[in-house]
């Protein structure tokens, strides 16, 4: 078949606007917004392939991504057009129907902006309109393209200070003409906001920021100031930025014209360094509804008062109209980092439930105005806490979906243990050893594992009653950090795996009824659409994201490969990498007072990408325990010079001496050299 002309993808994108998403949901065949509709349900109506038949889905074709970092993105398509992008922010557009490459386009995301981001140097993927295909990238640009050739036509800069380590991994949407996009940084002290710029132009049209500023300086707005009221000046938060990002959900009703938005955790996290008096810290850890035309504030809700715990609500939001004790509610629904499932009121953000879908140790219930009821350990200042859910959340940004005739929402739910105390030696921007990845920036007042966590890791999917408050179904996993969900009118839910399978469930009673292999874990959500009468399940596949960084499930490596599936398909499977991780390293000569030196040294600044030599088996960043030589005798040039800069890896030498390197090679040898004697000992 020929490739789609530029002329006919101008056909197929020109005029997608408002009013045409809106029109998609009519029959779902398009695919034109991150969460496929405005009320970002993840529920397609499409029902050709169903419980049925499934069992004949197969591979129409595949795409290397060529991307080695996570892949988060839903494809958008539009009449046979795929927009997805990988990691570092490139945009690959396909013919949809052959998987043919159609245009790349790649932001040039600096190698050494890496280091400014928390969590991998991922993408959620790209909005269109009019035309235009929109991206924000890692450096937090947003960059609006031609859809038909990829050439571009603006750029502008969403980053007000540049000082800060601002990043962007969301995926934007476009509502009436506007294209809005937040940022993530919360992590590193930054003030967070949201904006709205003019799809034609790149001018801004609003800005609304989710935490006061600098009290010395006028109020942006009345919701400021009423902010201002519930925080405790005195550690001046606004010096750290305050935090409270937009990274990732949001959420639009036409009908009452409300844009719904998920608000991140303080900067620092340790609210006794960032508000030492207390107070609910608004807009922290909220949802917000906001008029998407002016950037007015209408309600909010806060999940987590005072959050301390990173416990962000930009966790998916999905909009339905559910039946509860009788009276149909316009409701959303939400089950942030928490681990506490919400059911709001989004006419007016009325608190209509909260249960827990996992355990939950940090408090057990809600009050009825809404308020959870806490552990008063939660918030110890001298003893360590176990928060569960930890800081990587019993659900993150994968993305959750609601099925209308199961009346379930199916959650990539999960635990991942920590420990959390607080870092006595906190400063703002201290770049101190031993503050977790201080020698990046970090800032989180908070240390991590200084004693062992109790709980154990776990991933499954949960089907969940949101009317009930209760669990319906659950798939276990072998691993935290499994994809997002797709549900179809077909009865059924779609997931892929940290260990690299690809599912179809029965949607009413979880029962498998297909899978497939896949080249590496899975992180992102599937999405289907149709074409000629034919319905196509795509899922992109490529580990990585915060817990993908040093760990995996599956020894498949594979590069980013989006997988497009029909009934009948035929095509092989391609046959996946497999990690060449092989021993754990030797001959390093050390001195055993060199390994403890190492040890803070490693903490401060290897630790969060890296993972434990030896321990973490190594995600989408090498593990160093098990280093080639040729690393490690060139171990100056990666970690001083840059030699892994256009990977991401840092250059350190602003922060660290060939001798702190000796010792961090050091620390890697003798904690390899404990491992082995521990295993010998083990094996007798
Ligand atoms: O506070 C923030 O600004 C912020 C940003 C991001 C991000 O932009 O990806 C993440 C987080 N926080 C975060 O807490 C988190 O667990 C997380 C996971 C991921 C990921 O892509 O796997 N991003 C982020
Ligand atoms: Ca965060």
């Amino acid at each position: 078949a020929e490739p789609i002309s530029a002329d006919a993808i101008r056909a197929a994108t020109g005029g997608i606007n408002t009013a045409t998403i809106i029109e998609n949901d009519a029959s779902d065949q398009n695919w034109l917004n991150y969460g496929l509709n405005y009320a970002e349900t993840r529920y397609s109506q499409l029902d050709t392939i169903t419980a049925d038949n499934v069992g004949e889905l197969g591979l129409a074709w595949s795409y290397n991504l060529e991307s080695r970092r996570g892949v988060q993105a839903t494809p958008i398509v539009a009449d046979g057009v795929m927009y997805v992008t990988a990691s570092w922010s490139i945009v690959h557009a396909l013919d949809a129907i052959t998987g043919e490459k159609l245009w790349v386009y790649d932001p040039e995301v600096p190698g050494e902006y890496a280091a400014k981001g928390c969590c991998d140097v991922v993408n959620r993927g790209v909005a269109i309109y009019e035309g235009k295909v929109f991206v924000g990238s890692y450096d937090g640009y947003l960059h609006a393209l031609d859809a038909a050739t990829g050439e571009l036509l603006w750029k502008i800069d969403t980053i007000e200070n540049r000082d800060m380590s601002y990043t962007v991994t969301g995926a934007p949407r476009v509502i009436n003409g506007k294209v809005i996009i937040g940022n993530g940084g919360a992590e590193f002290g930054v003030r967070g906001y949201i904006s709205a710029y003019d799809t034609e132009t790149g001018d801004t049209v609003w800005r609304w920021y989710t935490v006061p500023g600098d009290p010395a300086k006028p109020y942006e707005n009345d919701a400021m100031k009423m902010a201002a009221e519930t925080w405790d000046p005195s550690a001046k938060y606004w010096e750290a930025g305050g935090g409270g990002t937009v990274w990732d959900a949001m959420a639009y009703d036409q009908e009452l014209n409300l844009l719904y938005i998920g608000t991140g955790n303080g900067s620092p996290w340790n609210q006794h360094l960032r508000s030492p008096a207390g107070g609910d810290n608004l807009f922290l850890a909220s949802i917000v509804a906001l008029n998407p035309d002016t950037g007015d504030y209408v309600w909010h809700y806060q999940n987590t008062p005072g959050d301390t715990w990173d416990y962000t609500s930009t966790q998916h939001i999905i909009l339905a109209d559910l039946e509860i004790d009788g009276d149909t509610r316009q409701v959303l629904m939400q089950a942030p980092k928490n681990g506490f499932f919400y059911v709001i009121d989004r006419t007016n953000g009325e608190f209509i439930s909260a249960e827990p879908f996992v355990e939950t140790t940090w408090a057990k219930a809600y009050d009825a105005d809404g308020r959870p009821i806490e552990n008063p350990d939660a918030r110890s200042k001298d003893k360590p806490f176990e928060p569960v859910p930890s800081a990587y959340g019993a659900h993150n940004w994968h993305p959750m979906s609601f099925n209308p005739d199961t009346g379930l929402v199916y959650i990539p739910a999960q635990g991942v243990p920590l420990v959390q105390s607080t870092d006595p030696s906190w400063e703002l921007n201290s770049h101190k050893p031993m503050s977790t990845m201080s020698g990046v920036g970090w800032n989180l007042g908070y240390l991590f594992n200084v004693v062992a966590p109790q709980a154990t890791p776990f991933g499954h999917l949960l089907a969940w009653d949101p009317v009930n408050q209760r669990e319906a179904w659950r798939a276990e996993y072998v691993s935290p950090w499994n994809g997002g969900t797709l549900t179809t009118a077909g009865n059924l839910v779609f997931q892929g795996t940290a260990d690299g399978r690809f599912i179809a469930y029965n949607a009413t009673n979880g029962e498998a009824l297909w899978q497939v292999p896949m080249t590496s874990g899975v992180i992102a959500a599937p999405m289907t659409w149709e074409h000629d009468g034919e319905q196509y399940v795509t899922i992109a596949a490529g580990w990585g994201g915060v817990y993908g960084l040093m760990q995996r499930a599956t020894e498949k490596v594979g590069p980013g490969r989006v997988f497009t599936f029909r009934i009948g398909g035929s095509e092989e499977i391609p046959t996946a990498e497999l990690s060449t991780r092989t021993e754990l390293v030797s001959g390093v000569p050390y001195d055993p007072e060199q390994v403890t030196a190492g040890l803070a040294t490693y903490v401060s600044n290897c630790l969060f990408c890296h993972g434990v030599p030896g321990v973490n088996n190594g995600g989408a960043v090498p593990n160093l325990g098990y280093s080639e030589q040729e690393v490690l005798t060139n171990a100056d040039a990666w970690v001083l010079q840059g030699a892994g800069l256009h990977n991401g890896m840092p250059r350190f030498d602003a922060h660290l001496t060939d001798a702190d390197v000796q010792n961090v090679l050091a620390f890697i040898q003798g904690t390899a050299d404990s491992l082995r004697a521990a295993a010998a000992t083990k094996a007798q």
